[in-house]
Parts: structure tokens; sequence; C-alpha cells
């Protein structure tokens, strides 16, 4: 392990420009057993971080590098936080004894033709995405532990796979009839210029889009699939929100012959009982964003429906933390064999 004369482990965080990667930093900065040894980006590279993002200045973090300047004999571990599609072939150009928390989708997807099904290209590491472990931190720690390279789940997947995978397990869901209707801040889409993002396209409105089309759809039915032993397919609709940060997801399930809303929530009170990050709420509390904003947390609500045989699930993360670097933070500690809650004890912000 690339360790300075403190032994603290030294990561590169790749794509520091960007938000994620921001608030990968932001996480970083007060972990007791890392040092920041680098920063990359595209466009701003040459930059000092401050000047590109003012509130990181003053941190002693180093210059904005091109990725070919690092040097790799200085770094263990890397927190990818690029543009997927870009991140598959900087990992296959890293030496083997870099670490990978990669933040994207690029080694999602187990199945390489859904792989190139849905993000329109042929993957170019397959190799690597066969090594890669899908990094939903709370049901993979031995593999995570055992691998080189983790993929850390998307932030819709996270908001969904959350409530759903133990409900699954228990067998106490159909699996022929879940909905999840999705609701996401703007920074969800990156800091890079769209359209799309603009201020005037975003305030006093909301709308849906990737409807039956999004890529997440694919990635929330893989892990689904694999907690309840079949094939599933789902409606997700996402929808983009006029506020910066947080996910809400409400799903709607309908319970399995025999079950009641009681054993969903028994399902998740036991698989969550330790859980230093999923928080069950007590009966009749509704999940908000602004309760888990800045924080690692995923909140979850369990309601019964008026609909007779009918349940819904509700959760809130953090897009930016659960639902990217917090995850990618916790993923390190695993990967380092760390306390899994190191640099992510931070309460949330609110108002
Ligand atoms: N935002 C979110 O909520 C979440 C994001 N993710 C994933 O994390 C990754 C980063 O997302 P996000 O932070 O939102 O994106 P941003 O657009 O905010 O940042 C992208 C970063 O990658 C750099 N970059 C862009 N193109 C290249 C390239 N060709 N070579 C090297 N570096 C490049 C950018 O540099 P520069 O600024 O100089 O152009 C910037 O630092 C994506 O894969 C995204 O899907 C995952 C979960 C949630
Ligand atoms: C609001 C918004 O635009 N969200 C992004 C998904 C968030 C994300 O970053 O997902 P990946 O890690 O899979 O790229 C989208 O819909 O594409």
């Amino acid at each position: 392990m690339a360790q300075n004369s403190n032994g603290k482990i030294q990561v590169a965080v790749l794509g520091a420009s960007g938000y994620s990667g921001a608030e990968a930093l932001r996480l970083l900065l007060s972990h007791p057993h890392v040092r920041i040894q680098a920063l990359t980006a595209d466009r701003k590279a040459g930059a000092p971080i401050g000047e590109v993002f003012p509130q990181l200045d003053g941190y002693g973090l180093p210059m904005l590098q091109r990725i070919e300047e690092l040097d790799w004999d200085q770094i263990d571990t890397v927190f990818c936080a690029l543009p997927h599609g870009t991140t598959q072939d900087v990992v296959a150009a890293l030496p083997d004894k870099v670490k990978v928390v990669d933040l994207s989708a690029d080694f999602r997807l187990r199945d390489i033709d859904a792989y190139a099904t849905w993000y329109g290209h042929p993957h170019r590491a397959p190799d690597l995405q066969e090594q890669a472990v899908y990094g939903l931190t709370e049901f993979a720690r031995t593999a995570i532990a055992n691998t080189r390279l983790v993929a850390c789940p998307g932030c819709y997947p996270t908001s969904a796979l959350l409530p759903l995978l133990p409900v699954l397990e228990k067998k106490v869901i159909r699996t022929d009839d879940v909905i999840i209707d999705s609701k996401s801040g703007v920074s969800g889409a990156g800091r890079a210029l769209k359209e799309g993002s603009l201020y005037a396209e975003v305030a006093e409105g909301i709308h849906a889009y990737g409807i039956a089309s999004h890529r997440h759809g694919p990635e929330i039915e893989q892990e689904l699939s694999g907690a309840a032993g079949l094939a599933m397919t789902v409606t997700f609709t996402p929808h983009l929100m006029p506020m910066n940060r947080g996910i809400l997801s409400t799903i709607y399930v309908k319970l399995a012959d025999g079950a009641d809303v009681e054993d969903l929530r028994a399902a998740l009170a036991e698989r969550y009982a330790d859980e230093p990050f999923v928080r069950l709420l007590p009966q009749g509390q509704a999940p908000q964003t602004r309760h888990v904003r800045g924080s690692n947390n995923a909140s979850i609500g369990i309601f019964a429906d008026r609909a007779p045989g009918r349940a819904m699930l509700i959760c809130a993360i953090d897009n930016l933390v659960k639902g990217a670097a917090g995850q990618a933070v916790q993923n390190f500690n695993v990967l380092h064999g760390l306390p899994e809650t190191t640099g992510l004890s931070l309460a949330p912000m609110f108002p």
C-alpha cells in the first residue's frame, strides 16, 4: 500500500472539478487515514482547485492536473468521478497495484451486451468489467474487501435497491408489479454545461424524463433479479426537481399472497438493524430529502395503501453522498479494512 510517512493511504480523485469529485474531497478532507495526493480535471487542468471551487480553497489541496501527468508510484487508490464511457479507458491504463473506487456507470452492468445496448457502444474493458464488484456496500462487503475495482451504484438505483432488496429476499412482495417513481435534484446531472440544467429549464417546474428508457432501469433490474432469483422488469420513472441535492423514490409494490405491510417492516428492520447509514423511520413518518442532505444516510418509510394488497416504500438519499461520493468513501473503507463510518459521521445539514 502506498502510504506516506504518517501511514496514510494516498489517494487521487479523478474528475475533482465535477460535483461528485468535489463532494468526495469534502468528505476525504476529514478522513483521518487519507492523504489527498493528486486531483485531475479535463478542461480545468492546470487550475488551483480553489479557483474552480472557492469553497475548497485553503485546505492545502493539490493543483488540478491531467490524468496522464500523475505519478502512480505515489498513489494507492483512485476515486474515479469521470463521465461514463471515459472511465473504462482510464481504469484500463492504470497500474495493477492501484485500487479503484469508480463512481461512474462503466462497470456496473455485468452483462456486456446490456451495457452495449444501454450505453450505445461495446465495452472496451470487458476483462476489468468481470472483476468489478457492484458496490451497494450493505450487500457486498466481503466481495468489496476482496476486489481491486468497486463499481459504485448509481444514485437512483441506490434509492430503489435499499428498500426493495430486503423485501424481495424475504419474498413478501410480488416480483411482477414494482413501480419506482424517483425525483432527483439537478446536481445529479453533473456540473458540465447542458441546456437541460439551465435555471430557466429547471426552476418552478418538475418533469419526468427517460420514461421507460432510462439507463438506470437495467441496473436496478440486474440487482433486483439477483435478489429475487428470477428475471424482473420494473417500471422506473425519474423526474427532475427544482432543488440542488437529493433523491426521493416512492416505490409502489404489491404484497405477496398472505403477506401484510408489517412483514415488509419486519424484513427491513431485520436487514438494517445494525446498519449505520440506513434508517427505518417510525410508522407514519415519511422520508424527506432535507433530512438526509449532506449525510451518507438513507431514510426509508413504509406505508400501507388504501388499495388492498398494496404498499409504498419511500426512500430519501443525498444523490451526491449515499448516491455517489459518500458510498464511494464507504466502499473505500471496506476495501482498506477500515471502520466503515470513517470520514462519514457528518450529520445532515438542516434546514
Ligand atoms: N452527480 C451525481 O449525483 C452522480 C454522479 N455519478 C457519476 O459520477 C461521475 C461524475 O459525475 P459528476 O461529478 O456529476 O460529473 P461532472 O460533469 O460534474 O464532472 C465530470 C468530471 O470529469 C472530468 N472530465 C470530463 N471529461 C473528461 C475526460 N474526457 N477525461 C478526463 N476527465 C474528464 C471533468 O473535468 P472538467 O471539469 O475539467 O471538464 C470533471 O472533473 C459520472 O460518471 C456520473 O455519472 C454517480 C452518482 C451520482
Ligand atoms: C438528474 C440527472 O440527470 N441524473 C442523472 C443520473 C445521475 C447519475 O449520475 O447517474 P450515473 O452515475 O449512472 O451517471 C441522469 O438521469 O442521467
